[in-house]
């Protein structure tokens, strides 16, 4: 146990996690853990080494070669893979389904999770994804539980992707995402749930500013100083 503050942020995709924890690490000067990143990475790698992403042995035989490295910058994180800029094919929308199929397996989740809670140095982490606040720090500073309705979420994402150039129809962005919450919510290890004692936010209705300001009012005048 460590007294270094994390702030949590888990929810469903879509929700603005990313946006708003990249917001509140900018504000307190805290770290970033993006660990749908890492998840994002692993599939990418499992899938360019040809492994079979329903076999838990394959996705863990390719990941033996992978050398991820996640460098901060303005927009959130850059992502490398071995020697590979994979910032923008992470992205998709086809690897953030590959990356909640490997998510389902404990050998996979158990090898990021000293490598995710190494993120937690001082001045403070501001880590988000779909079980920070349940299973990688329990004893988080404050937990944040965000979450929209899927055809908010559709739409926002839609837009996100549009805007990189990445081309998606809505028809094909509802089911992706509605397959994705049903997978997440529903495995075995580390589900997406509520930690007990979460804020929950529902941002549906609610601008970004909104969501940082109910966020900020929630956390304790420590992390605050920091
Ligand atoms: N409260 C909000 N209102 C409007 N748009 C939002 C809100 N929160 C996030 N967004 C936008 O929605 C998109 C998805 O947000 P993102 O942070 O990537 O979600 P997540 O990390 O939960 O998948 C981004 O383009 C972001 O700017
Ligand atoms: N802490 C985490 C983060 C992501 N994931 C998985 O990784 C996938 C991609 O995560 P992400 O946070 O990048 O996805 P979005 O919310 O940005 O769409 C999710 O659908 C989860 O299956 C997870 O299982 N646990």
């Amino acid at each position: 146990m460590t007294d270094i503050p994390v702030i949590t942020i888990d929810g469903p995709s879509g929700a603005g996690k990313g946006t708003i924890a990249r917001e509140l690490a900018s504000e307190l000067c805290f770290h970033l853990l993006d660990s749908g990143a890492v998840y994002r990475a692993a599939a990418l790698h499992a899938l360019d080494c040809g492994a079979d992403l329903d076999t838990e042995s394959s996705v863990m035989s390719a990941l033996v070669s992978m050398k991820a490295t996640f460098i901060p910058d303005v927009d959130g994180v850059q992502v490398w893979l071995n020697e590979r800029n994979v910032t923008y094919d992470i992205r998709r929308e086809t690897t953030g389904n590959a990356a909640s199929k490997v998510a389902v397996m404990p050998l996979v989740r158990e090898s990021v999770l000293d490598e995710q809670r190494s993120f937690r140095t001082s001045p403070g982490l501001v880590a988000d994804g779909r079980d920070m606040g349940t299973v990688v720090f329990p004893d988080a500073t404050l937990k944040v539980f965000l979450s929209a309705s899927v055809e908010v979420r559709a739409e926002r994402r839609a837009k996100q992707l549009k805007d990189k150039g990445i081309d998606v129809t809505m028809g094909s962005l509802l089911q992706e995402i509605g397959a994705r919450d049903e997978r997440d919510s529903s495995r075995e290890h580390s589900p997406l749930v509520a930690a007990h004692d979460a804020l929950i936010i529902d941002s549906s209705d609610l601008s970004i500013k909104q969501v940082v300001a109910r966020i900020r009012s929630a956390l304790p005048q420590a992390c605050m100083a920091g």
